[in-house]
C-alpha cells in the first residue's frame, strides 16, 4: 500500500466538482486520476460553468481555475447557500496570484531561516511607463542587471509567460508596460519546484535558465534576450546540472509551504524557488502559481486524491 493510501469508511462516497479549461481538463483528469479517485470513494465530476450551479449540486468540494466574471458569480451564489461545499479556493484569495507583485509580497512578510538557510525574493520593481522617470526609480531602488522582465499579470493570458533578459538600461527601451523587473540571480541552471495541495507537499527539480558569467554580460550589452516557458522544457531533456542538484531541506521545504499556504489561505499552488550561486544557502521565491501542472508529478493520483479525502472529511466532520 503507499504511504499516501487513505482509509474509505465504507459505503461513503464524495462528488467533487471540477471547473477548468478544456487543456487542463485533458492534462490534470488523466484516466489514472479519475479511477484512483473512484477506488478511494471520490467522484470527480465535470462543472459546466455557463450553468448555475445548483441545477449540477449536489457538490462536498469543488476545485477550479477560471476567472470570468460569471464563473465567479456562479460560484460566489452558491457558496453563500451552500456553506457545506468546500470552495477550492475562494476567487479572491487565488487573484493574489495573478499580480506578479503581490504573489510574492506574501514570502517578504515570512520569516523564514532554517539550518541557515534563508527564504527572500530577488529585489524587483514595477515599470509602468518605459520612459525615462521609471528607469531612473530603478535605479534609485538600487536594482541591478541583468533583469528579468515579467508581465505584471500572471493571469494564465495571452503573453502573461512571455518575458525576456535586460541587460542594462538602454534594454529598457524595448520593454511593453505594465512589466516587472526583477533581478537576475545566477543559480546554476536549477529550479526546485514545491507543489502544495493542501498539507501534501512535493519538491521537484527542473532544468532553468543558465548562469550569466561577468564576460558574457559584457558581450550582451544592450541587447534584450526574450523567453518563454523554460521550465516547462520537459523532464527527460534535464541535463547533468539538475541531475546533480542537490535538494533544499525538507524541513525548509515544508516550512516554506506551510507557511505560504496560511499566508496566502489556499490549497493549490506550486513555488519556484532557486538557489543563489554565489551564496547557496540563501533561497529565493520567483514564481507562484495557482493550480499548477500537478500531472507532471510522480504519482501525483494519491497525491491529489489524499488532499481531497482531507478536504471533504473535514467539511463534513
Ligand atoms: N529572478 C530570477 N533569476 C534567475 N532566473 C529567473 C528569475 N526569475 C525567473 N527566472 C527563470 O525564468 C523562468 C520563468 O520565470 P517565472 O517562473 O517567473 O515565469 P512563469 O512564466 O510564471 O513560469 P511558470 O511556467 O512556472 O508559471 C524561471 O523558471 C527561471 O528559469
Ligand atoms: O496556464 P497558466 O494559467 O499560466 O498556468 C500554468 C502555470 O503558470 C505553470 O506553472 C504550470 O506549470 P508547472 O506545473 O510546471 O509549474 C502550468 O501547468 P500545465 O501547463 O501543466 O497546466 C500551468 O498551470
Ligand atoms: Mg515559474
Ligand atoms: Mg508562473
Amino acid at each position: 500500500m503507499s504511504k499516501f493510501e487513505s482509509e474509505v469508511a465504507e459505503g461513503e462516497r464524495y462528488r467533487v466538482g471540477y471547473a477548468l479549461q478544456t487543456k487542463k481538463v485533458e492534462s490534470f483528469l488523466q484516466p489514472s486520476l479519475l479511477d484512483y479517485a473512484n477506488q478511494h470513494a471520490i467522484d470527480l465530476v465535470q462543472i459546466d460553468p455557463s450553468s448555475p450551479l445548483e441545477q449540477q449540486a449536489p457538490f462536498h468540494c469543488i476545485i477550479h481555475k477560471l476567472h470570468t466574471p460569471q464563473w465567479n458569480k456562479h460560484l460566489q451564489q452558491f457558496s453563500a447557500t451552500h456553506p457545506d461545499t468546500a470552495i477550492i479556493d475562494p476567487p479572491e484569495l487565488v487573484s493574489r496570484l495573478h499580480d506578479r507583485v503581490s504573489m510574492l509580497e506574501a514570502v517578504t512578510h515570512l520569516q523564514i531561516s532554517l539550518q541557515n538557510a534563508t527564504v527572500g525574493v530577488p529585489n524587483q520593481v514595477v515599470v509602468n511607463e518605459p520612459k525615462a522617470p521609471d528607469f531612473d526609480k530603478i535605479e534609485q531602488l538600487g536594482l541591478r542587471f541583468p533583469a528579468i522582465a515579467k508581465p505584471l499579470a500572471a493571469d494564465g493570458g495571452d503573453g502573461s509567460h512571455e518575458m525576456c533578459l535586460v541587460f542594462d538600461r538602454e534594454g529598457l527601451n524595448a520593454l511593453s508596460a505594465p512589466t516587472v523587473l526583477q533581478e537576475f540571480v545566477n543559480h546554476g541552471g536549477v529550479l526546485f519546484k514545491i507543489y502544495v495541495a493542501g498539507r501534501r507537499v512535493k519538491c521537484v527539480k527542473r532544468k532553468s535558465l543558465g548562469d550569466i558569467s561577468e564576460e558574457r554580460l559584457r558581450t550582451l550589452k544592450g541587447e534584450v534576450l526574450p523567453f518563454s516557458r523554460v521550465s516547462n522544457l520537459g523532464v527527460e531533456e534535464e541535463g547533468d546540472a539538475v541531475e546533480k542538484a542537490e535538494m533544499p531541506p525538507q524541513c525548509l521545504v515544508d516550512e516554506l509551504a506551510k507557511a505560504l499556504r496560511e499566508a496566502l489561505g489556499l490549497n493549490l499552488f506550486n513555488v519556484d524557488v532557486i538557489r543563489d550561486s554565489k551564496e547557496p544557502t540563501r533561497y529565493l521565491v520567483i514564481d507562484i502559481n495557482y493550480f499548477p501542472g500537478y500531472a507532471k508529478l510522480p504519482s501525483y493520483e494519491p497525491f491529489i486524491t489524499d488532499f481531497l479525502l482531507d478536504t471533504v472529511r473535514t467539511k463534513t466532520n
